[in-house]
């Protein structure tokens, strides 16, 4: 057997928890999901990030089976819930959700609403699954509470409890946190992921904070206009987006214009840097193109061949992140510890390595 063909059959061979295949959604003559693919493999925790109206929230709608896609097929454990001509009721997809509002029943208490999915037990199962849950998520002294009585965390841990409780076969999240203060967004995004790695759950979470789906997801998807624009762990997005869209989106850092030169490398206000061009890695010598830079790639020093003028200073308490102005009129961002004087010129370099470029 050739090893390529090995390869694609043990490929073949992987189970997933969740694949989305082709995926395409219009309300009307509106196209907001294009030909969208992807795949979670158990345990795993994927999130789909985008701005607003990119889609995200529609993907979620047709895995949970509230939206019919035009076209495409959905399957979840291996089972094929949506294809042309078949849409399996969201109760029959095996399916847990936590939205945004909370949505607890206000005239149910915490455990009451912890148990409402979990008809088909009898009494004492419910009730040590009902304890259980809350356990898990801390809730415990809280289960004879009422959902008005808890603060918003609190909120989203008994709908976490409650969506858990039915043991569903994929955990989709939307936008799970956002009316969180931003302290206790990252805290719960935290706590969350690590109850989820631990229970081993598969989870899909939709949001438009990118903290969040780092904090949460072994794999991102970055969604724009209706389409997954790059897929892959936080690190790959951060550190090798594919395209300027993901660039600009993902992270902080500007894009200084240069110029190939003949051995590959671009000529830039910073001097000549190696960099690495997304697709198929390559451009002519010559080409104009852009260099993305994160504020920890640029360093601020005493004494360097290049000068620049402080011009803003964005306190942040370890560090400081700095604007400065280059001779080009382009301006940077740096880390800094000490907080140079407005004004002020200093000496400017860039980090050993490479950095992602993009043709112009
Ligand atoms: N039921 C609907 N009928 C008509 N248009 C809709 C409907 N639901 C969403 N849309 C439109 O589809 C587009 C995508 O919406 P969607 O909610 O999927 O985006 P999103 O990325 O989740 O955005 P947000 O973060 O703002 O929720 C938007 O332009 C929205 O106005």
């Amino acid at each position: 057997m050739r090893i390529d063909n090995f390869l694609s059959q043990e490929t073949a061979l992987v189970s997933k928890a969740l694949e989305i295949l082709g995926l395409h959604h219009a309300y009307g003559a509106h196209v907001v999901v294009r030909d969208l693919s992807l795949a979670l493999a158990p345990g795993e925790i994927g999130a789909l990030l985008g701005a607003s109206g990119c889609g995200k929230t529609t993907v979620l709608r047709c895995v949970a089976g509230f939206e019919t896609p035009q076209r495409g097929e959905i399957r979840i454990d291996e089972q094929t819930v949506t294809r042309p001509g078949l849409v399996v009721p969201p109760e029959r997809r095996r399916i847990g959700m936590v939205f945004q509002d909370h949505a607890l029943f206000p005239h149910l208490t915490i455990a009451q609403n912890v148990a409402f999915g979990l008809r088909g037990l009898d009494r004492r199962a419910r009730a040590n699954r009902v304890a259980e849950m809350l356990d898990v998520v801390g809730l415990s002294t809280l289960a004879d509470a009422w959902p008005h009585q808890l603060s918003g965390g609190q909120r989203q841990r008994a709908a976490l409890a409650r969506a858990l409780a039915p043991q569903p076969a994929l955990l989709l999240l939307d936008e799970p946190f956002s009316s969180l203060d931003e302290a206790l967004r990252a805290r719960l995004a935290h706590e969350v992921r690590a109850l989820l790695r631990d229970r081993g759950m598969t989870a899909l979470v939709v949001t438009h904070d990118q903290h969040e789906a780092f904090a949460m997801a072994d794999a991102v998807g970055l969604m724009h206009e209706g389409r997954i624009e790059q897929w892959g762990s936080p690190e790959a997005l951060y550190r090798a987006p594919a395209t300027r869209y993901a660039a600009s989106f993902v992270g902080e850092g500007v894009f200084l214009r240069g110029r190939v030169s003949e051995g590959g490398e671009v000529e830039t206000a910073l001097g000549r840097l190696p960099v690495r061009f997304a697709g198929d890695g390559r451009v002519e010598p010559g080409a104009s193109v852009e260099v993305l830079l994160r504020p920890e790639d640029v360093r601020f020093e005493a004494v360097a061949t290049v000068q620049a003028c402080v011009v803003d200073v964005l306190f942040r308490g370890a560090q400081c992140r700095l604007t400065l102005r280059l001779d080009s009129g382009e301006e940077v961002f740096a880390l800094a510890h000490e907080v140079p004087l407005l004004g002020e010129r200093v000496g400017v370099s860039v980090r050993p390595g490479d950095f992602p470029a993009f043709a112009e």
